[in-house]
C-alpha cells in the first residue's frame, strides 16, 4: 500500500483500518462498518474484480479518495464461499467495542481468518467431498507431507520418496490449499494448484514442530503414533498445525492425533493411473460417469467422502478387506431398511467438528438431536448381525442416550439459524430463562396480583395499573379516592377524574421487563455455550460414532450396489494372479445402451502379459480399464461386476492410456508417453498390475515399434509385471513365439456387407486382420479418400514385403479388391426397391457377367 507512508495524516478510522490490515498483508480484510463489510483501496479493487461488485470511493483520507468495496453482512456467506473457491483467503474483522461508550472509532479486531483449506461452516464447503489444507516440504529427492481435513479432525503423514509420488499424493488428496516453504524447488509440482501459500523456512522448523504438536495432543513425544522419526512430515505438520491455529484463533480438541500414511499398506497408483481410470473425476475434469458416479449412493455426506477416500486409496491389509466384504455379504439383506434410517444421521462428522470449533449453529445441535434419536432403531437392526466387524461397528456407534436427552431438553424443536436472536433454548430448560422470557412477553400476572393486592389492601375499589410510553407503569384512582392513597405513592400525572401514581415496586418491575429481553437474550447465549461444555466431554466417543456411522453407510451402500449392479464378491488369495470370469466394466455398461458383453481375465505367473490386438473401436481400452478397475475395486472391499473373480496381491496399478497434450508443462503427446513409459519400468513389480495401450504411436512407425517392442520384452522378461498390453503393432504378436509368459489375444468383429460389427467379445488368439480403413470410412471419412487409401496401402505392402505385415493385411487386401469389383460398384448404384420382380431378374444375370 504505497501510498500509506505516513499513518498519522489518515482520519482516525483509517488508521485504525491500516493497522489491522498490516497485520494482514496478503489477504483480503473485511472491515465492519455497521450493517456492511468494507474493503478500501487495493483490497477494494481486488474484491471488486473477484466478486463482480462495484468499487466506489467512501470519502478521503490523507487528502486521496479511498477505493472502496462493500458486502452487506448477511449475505457475507455468499460471497466468502466464492473467494474461498477461487482459493482466497479472508480476515474477518468485526466491531468489538461499544459504540456507545467508544470516543472515535468502535474497538475492531480481526475475528477469524476464512481460507480455503481451513473452513468448516457449512455454506461455505462441499457437502460430498472433503476439503484438505495441506503442507509440504522438500528435503532433496524426498518430501514431507502434511494433510489436515478440519471437518474431522483426521491429520494424515506421508513421506513420498520421489517427484512422481509425491505428484501422486497430491492428486490423491487435491487439497484446497497447500503451504509450501519459500524456496521450495519442486514448484512445477504445485504451480497449478489452488490456494497457494508460502511460508517462511522457520514455520517447518523441526523442534517447533515437535513442541506444537506435542502441545496439541498433549503428548510429551510422539512415538505413540509412530511417528517420531518421519522429521520431513513432521516439519510440514507443525506449519500446517501452526497455520490452523493461526486462523481458527480457538482450540482445536477435535484434532487428538496423527497417522502415518505407509505406500506398503496400499494398493499403489500415480497421478496419471487416477486419472486413467476416472475413479472420480472424469477426463474432462468432471464427476459424470466416473466409478463414483456408478457406485456412490451413500446416504449421508460423511459416507460419500469416506468412500471416495477408500476408492482413492485402496488397502492391501486382507484382515481389513475380509471384514469390509463379510460385512456387505451381511447388509446385502439389511440395506434397504438400513439406508432409510441412516439417511436421517446426515453429516454427524462436521456438525461434530464444528462443535469441537465451537461454531456448530442451533440446527447443528438440532441434527445431531435427530441422528441421536435414530440410533436406538439402528442398534435394533444390527443386533442380529454376527458378523464381528458389524458388532464392533455397532459398538462404536453407541446410544448417547443422555445426550440426547439433554437435547430434547435444551434445544427448542425448530431453533432459528443463529442464537444470537434468540429462540434456542427450549421452555422449561431453565427457570431463570423462563422468567425473563415471560417478563419480556408481559405474560405474568404480576401486575394483576398488584393490583387486586393495592386494592384491597387500601380498600380503593378504583386502584388500577396502567401503562403508558412516557410514564411507563402506573397506579391510576379516581380523583374521588385520591385522598386514600398512602404517603409513598408518588404522583406522576393528572389527569380530569383521575391521578396517577408510581412506587418503587413497580418501578422496579418496569426496569426488569424493559431490560428482561436483553437479559433472556444474554442468558440464553450463556446456557448455549454451556451446552457445548456439557456436549464437548463426549467429543471423542462422538468423533468414534460419526466414523463407525460413515462406515456403515458406505457398506451398506455396497452392499445396496452389489445387489442391484450383480457384483460378486472377489477371492482374495495370496497365489500372484487375475482371473476373472465375465468381467465387465462398472461404468461403460452403465451407460451403454446395448448390453454389455462380459469378458474372462486369466492372468498368472505363466501367463504375464497379454498382447492385445483388434479393430480400433473394438473395445481394447474398455478390456484393460475394466480389469484394473475390477482389482481396485477388490482392494477397496467391493464386490465386483464379475460372474467370479479371483485376485491375487497387486502392490501398484499402473496404466499408460491414451495420450493428452500435457502443454501447460511444454510436454508434447510423445514425452508425455515416455515419461509415463520410463515411470512403469523403474517401479512396476512382478506384483503390478499395467495396463500399456498403443505405445509408440506418438513417433515414427519403427522407432515406435522398437520401442514397444523392447518395453513388452522389458515388462515380461525382467520386471515379470502382469500386462495388458494393446498394441496396432502386429508384429508384437510374434512375441508369444519367443517369449514364455506371452499371450495374445484379440477383440473380435466381423464384417458385415461393408459395413464392420464390432463383437467386443476378447478371443483367444492374434486379430485376422487390421480394420483401420473401415473404420475410417465408418467414422465418415470421404469415400475418395479411403479409395485413395486402399491403394496407398496396397504399395507399401509390396514395397515392404515384411511378413508378419503382409500376412496381416493380406486379408486386409482381400476385403479391398472384392470392394472394387465392378459388380460391386454396379450393386452399389442400385436402387433396389424400384425394381420390378422382372428387373431384378434381369440384373441378377448382368451381376453374374460382371464377376
Ligand atoms: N465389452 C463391451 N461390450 C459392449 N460394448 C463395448 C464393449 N467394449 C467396448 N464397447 C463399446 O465400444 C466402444 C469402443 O471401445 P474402446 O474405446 O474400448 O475401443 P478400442 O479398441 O480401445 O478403440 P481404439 O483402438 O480406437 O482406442 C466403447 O465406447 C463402447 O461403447
Amino acid at each position: 500500500m504505497s501510498n500509506v507512508v505516513n499513518i498519522e495524516v489518515h482520519t482516525p478510522m483509517m488508521q485504525q483500518y491500516l493497522k489491522l490490515k498490516a497485520e494482514h498483508p496478503d489477504i483480503l480484510l473485511f472491515y465492519r462498518m455497521g450493517d456492511f463489510y468494507e474493503l478500501f483501496y487495493d483490497d477494494a479493487k481486488r474484491a471488486s474484480q473477484l466478486l463482480e461488485i462495484s468499487l466506489t470511493k467512501r470519502g478521503a483520507s490523507a487528502g486521496q479518495p479511498i477505493p472502496m468495496a462493500g458486502v452487506p453482512h448477511h449475505a457475507v456467506e455468499n460471497y466468502l464461499a466464492r473467494l474461498v473457491q477461487l482459493g482466497e483467503s479472508v480476515a474477518i474483522c468485526e466491531q468489538i467495542g461499544d459504540p456507545a461508550l467508544s470516543k472515535g472509532p468502535v474497538e475492531r479486531k480481526v475475528v477469524r481468518i476464512v481460507t480455503p483449506g481451513t473452513i468448516s461452516d457449512e455454506a461455505l464447503l462441499q457437502e460430498r467431498q472433503d476439503n484438505l489444507l495441506a503442507a509440504i516440504w522438500q528435503s532433496g529427492q524426498r518430501f514431507g507431507y502434511a494433510t489436515l481435513d478440519i471437518g474431522s479432525g483426521r491429520f494424515r503423514l506421508t513421506e513420498p520418496a520421489d517427484e512422481e509420488s509425491m505428484a501422486a499424493e497430491l492428486q490423491r488428496t487435491n487439497p484446497a490449499e497447500i503451504l509450501y516453504p519459500e524456496e521450495f524447488s519442486s514448484k512445477q509440482l504445485i504451480e497449478d494448484r489452488r490456494g497457494m501459500r508460502r511460508r517462511p523456512l522457520w514455520e517447518f522448523e523441526i523442534d517447533t514442530a515437535r513442541q506444537q504438536l506435542n502441545l496439541q495432543f498433549g503428548t510429551r513425544d510422539l512415538t505413540g503414533f509412530g511417528v517420531e522419526n518421519a522429521t520431513l512430515a513432521l516439519r510440514a505438520a507443525g506449519c500446517l498445525l501452526q497455520y490452523v491455529k493461526d486462523t481458527q484463533r480457538t482450540s482445536l480438541p477435535h484434532i487428538r492425533s496423527l497417522t502415518m500414511d505407509r505406500l506398503s499398506d496400499s494398493v499403489i497408483m500415480d497421478a496419471a493411473t487416477r486419472r486413467n481410470l476416472e475413479i472420480s473425476l472424469n477426463l474432462s475434469g468432471s464427476g459424470e460417469n466416473t466409478l463414483a458416479a456408478v457406485i456412490d449412493r451413500t446416504v449421508t455426506p460423511m459416507g460419500s467422502r469416506m468412500l471416495k477416500r477408500w476408492l482413492h486409496q485402496p488397502v492391501r491389509d486382507i484382515t481389513t478387506l475380509n471384514n469390509r466384504q463379510q460385512s456387505i455379504g451381511e447388509l446385502q439383506n439389511l440395506s434397504a431398511e438400513l439406508q432409510p434410517v441412516l439417511r436421517q444421521i446426515g453429516d454427524l462428522e462436521r456438525i461434530i467438528a464444528r462443535l469441537a470449533l465451537r461454531s456448530a449453529r442451533p440446527r447443528d445441535l438440532a441434527r445431531m438431536r435427530h441422528a441421536f434419536q435414530q440410533l436406538p432403531q439402528l442398534n435394533q437392526l444390527l443386533a442380529s448381525s454376527q458378523v464381528a466387524h458389524l458388532q464392533k461397528l455397532q459398538h462404536q456407534i453407541g446410544e448417547f442416550t443422555e445426550l440426547c436427552a439433554l437435547l430434547e431438553r435444551a434445544v427448542v424443536e425448530a431453533p432459528p439459524v443463529l442464537v444470537r436472536d434468540g429462540g434456542v433454548i427450549a421452555q422449561g430448560y431453565n427457570a431463570e430463562l423462563d422468567d425473563w422470557r415471560a417478563l419480556a412477553d408481559g405474560a405474568t400476572d404480576y401486575l394483576d396480583k398488584l393490583e387486586i393486592r393495592e386494592r384491597e389492601k387500601l380498600s380503593i375499589d378504583t386502584l388500577k395499573v396502567g401503562y403508558n410510553a412516557i410514564h411507563g407503569y402506573y397506579l391510576q384512582v379516581s380523583r374521588g379516592q385520591s385522598h386514600l392513597v398512602p404517603i409513598h405513592y408518588v404522583r406522576r400525572q393528572t389527569l380530569k377524574n383521575a391521578e396517577r401514581y408510581i412506587i418503587p415496586e413497580l418501578k422496579e418491575y418496569e426496569d426488569k421487563v424493559l431490560t428482561s429481553k436483553s437479559k433472556a437474550l444474554a442468558l440464553e447465549k450463556r446456557l448455549y455455550d454451556q451446552l457445548f461444555d456439557l456436549l464437548l466431554p463426549h467429543l471423542e466417543a462422538l468423533q468414534h460414532s460419526a466414523a463407525a456411522l460413515a462406515e456403515l453407510d458406505v457398506l451398506s451402500n455396497l452392499a445396496e450396489r452389489a445387489w442391484t449392479l450383480n457384483y460378486v464378491r472377489p477371492t482374495l488369495v495370496d497365489k500372484p494372479g487375475i482371473q476373472i470370469t465375465d468381467g465387465r466394466h462398472p461404468v461403460v455398461e452403465q451407460v451403454l445402451k446395448e448390453p454389455f458383453i462380459a469378458n474372462p481375465v486369466q492372468l498368472s505367473p505363466q501367463r504375464r502379459m497379454l498382447i492385445i490386438t483388434g479393430p480400433n473401436m473394438g473395445g481394447k481400452s474398455t478390456y484393460m480399464r475394466q480389469t484394473a478397475l475390477i482389482v481396485l475395486m477388490a482392494y477397496v472391499g467391493s464386490y465386483v461386476p464379475a460372474a467370479a473373480a479371483t485376485i491375487g496381491p497387486v502392490d501398484r496399478i499402473f496404466t499408460r492410456i491414451g495420450a493428452a497434450d500435457d502443454l501447460a508443462s511444454g510436454r508434447s503427446t510423445f514425452m508425455v508417453e515416455m515419461t509415463e513409459t520410463a515411470n512403469i519400468l523403474h517401479n512396476a513389480s512382478e506384483f503390478s498390475l499395467v495396463l500399456m495401450d498403443e505405445i509408440g504411436r506418438g513417433t515414427s512407425t519403427y522407432d515406435g515399434l522398437a520401442l514397444a517392442w523392447s518395453c513388452a520384452e522389458n515388462l515380461t522378461n525382467s520386471i515379470k509385471a502382469m500386462t495388458l498390453f494393446a498394441t496396432h503393432y502386429f508384429e508384437l504378436t510374434t512375441l508369444s513365439e519367443n517369449l514364455s509368459g506371452v499371450a495374445n489375444i484379440h477383440l473380435d468383429a466381423v464384417e458385415h456387407g461393408d459395413t464392420i460389427a464390432f463383437m467386443h467379445s476378447v478371443q483367444d488368439g492374434a486379430a485376422s486382420k487390421s480394420y483401420g480403413l473401415a473404420v475410417a470410412a465408418l467414422a465418415g471419412v470421404p469415400k475418395e479418400v479411403i479409395k485413395r487409401a486402399r491403394q496407398k496401402l496396397r504399395e507399401l505392402e509390396t514395397l515392404s514385403g515384411s511378413g508378419v505385415a503382409t500376412s496381416i493385411e493380406g486379408a486386409q487386401m482381400q476385403l479391398m479388391i472384392e470392394d472394387t469389383s465392378p459388380a460391386l460398384e454396379a450393386l452399389q448404384s442400385l436402387d433396389a426397391d424400384s425394381l420390378s420382380p422382372r428387373q431384378a431378374l434381369e440384373w441378377i444375370y448382368r451381376l453374374k457377367s460382371l464377376v
